[in-house]
């Protein structure tokens, strides 16, 4: 099975810690090889442009694919997605000018739109039913406007730092996107496709857990499965020749820090708290 990965850019580094955390280390990668195989001999990644990986996929030159979701709509293929990943998140917006007199996508009426990404921009503008130009251009679209070259322009945001910087207000949300895991149709069912759905699915679903070990006054057990919230019940094991247990829970990371002090004040000592690398559910 091959999986097309980004090469390059903000998605290459997380999409390649996403693998080797799932257990399927490269090997042989080398900064300008742009094929590697991986530990499982039935799996080998293709390093292709972000922008590109949709059209691999499609064409199955591989079988499955991590992207983002704004690339896959903007290049038409019909995929299907596995996965949310959850990184790369961003939208694709409509702004204009700060100071302008567009205040609304009904003002872009008779007018123009620059961006990188011109079939979701005609897709955005149809649905609206606001007729006005698309001018593509490959990047720096913020300039656009500027420069007399488009009354507005549809480009991805996340932090809104460049918009902010380039003086352009959002007008409307035109796409949600994140980073997923893609498949071909005719891959989608496949038993090594559906290995690596859960292998990823486990390890996104033990990103916010944490693993706690203690050990608890036998008479203090129910004081400590009080304090415990919410998920299953922990895991309670004699400790040889002693009047006590070791107590092992998986907590939410979020609750780790109340948790500790909870367990401590009813007579848990030894606490020890790890990450997860993977959570089967
Ligand atoms: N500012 C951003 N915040 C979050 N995700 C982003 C951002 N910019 C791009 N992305 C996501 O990363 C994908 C690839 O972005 P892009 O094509 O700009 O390449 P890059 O990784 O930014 O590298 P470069 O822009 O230097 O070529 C986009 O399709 C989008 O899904
Ligand atoms: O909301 P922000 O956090 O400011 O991010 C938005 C910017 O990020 C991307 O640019 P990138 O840095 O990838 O450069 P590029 O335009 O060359 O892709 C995108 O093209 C926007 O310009
Ligand atoms: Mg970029």
């Amino acid at each position: 099975m091959r999986i097309a990965v980004p090469n390059k850019g903000r998605l290459h580094d997380p999409s390649v810690d996403l693998l080797e955390r799932a257990g399927l280390h490269i090997e042989s990668a080398a900064d300008r090889k742009l094929y590697a195989d991986t530990v499982d001999p039935e799996v080998t990644v293709l390093f292709a442009r972000a922008a590109d990986i949709p059209e691999y996929v499609a064409d199955g030159a591989a079988a499955v694919g991590i992207t983002g979701r704004d690339q896959v709509v903007e290049s038409g293929c019909d995929l299907v997605e596995l996965v949310d990943l959850e990184f790369g998140r961003c939208r694709l917006v409509l702004a204009a000018p700060e100071e302008g007199d567009i205040t609304s996508p009904e003002g872009l009426a008779g007018g123009s739109v620059a961006t990188e990404f011109p079939r979701i921009t005609r897709e955005y503008l149809e649905r609206e039913g606001i007729d006005a130009d698309v001018v593509e251009v490959t990047g720096a679209t913020e300039l656009t406007p500027h420069v007399e070259m488009a009354d507005a322009i549809v480009d991805i945001t996340s932090t809104g730092t460049t918009l902010r910087m380039n003086r352009l207000a959002v007008i409307d949300e035109v796409l949600d996107s994140s980073v997923r895991l893609y498949a071909h149709p005719d891959y989608a069912d496949d038993p090594k496709v559906e290995q690596l759905v859960t292998a990823f699915e486990s390890v996104l679903a033990a990103e916010d857990k944490r693993y706690v070990m203690m050990n608890v006054p036998r008479e203090r057990l129910d004081d400590v499965r009080e304090v415990i919230p919410g998920l299953d019940g922990p895991t309670v094991m004699d400790v040889a020749g002693d009047d006590t247990v070791a107590v092992h829970v998986v907590v939410d990371e979020r609750d780790v820090f109340e948790v500790i002090n909870d367990l401590k004040a009813v007579g848990a000592s030894g606490i020890l708290v790890t990450e997860i690398e993977r959570l089967v559910e």
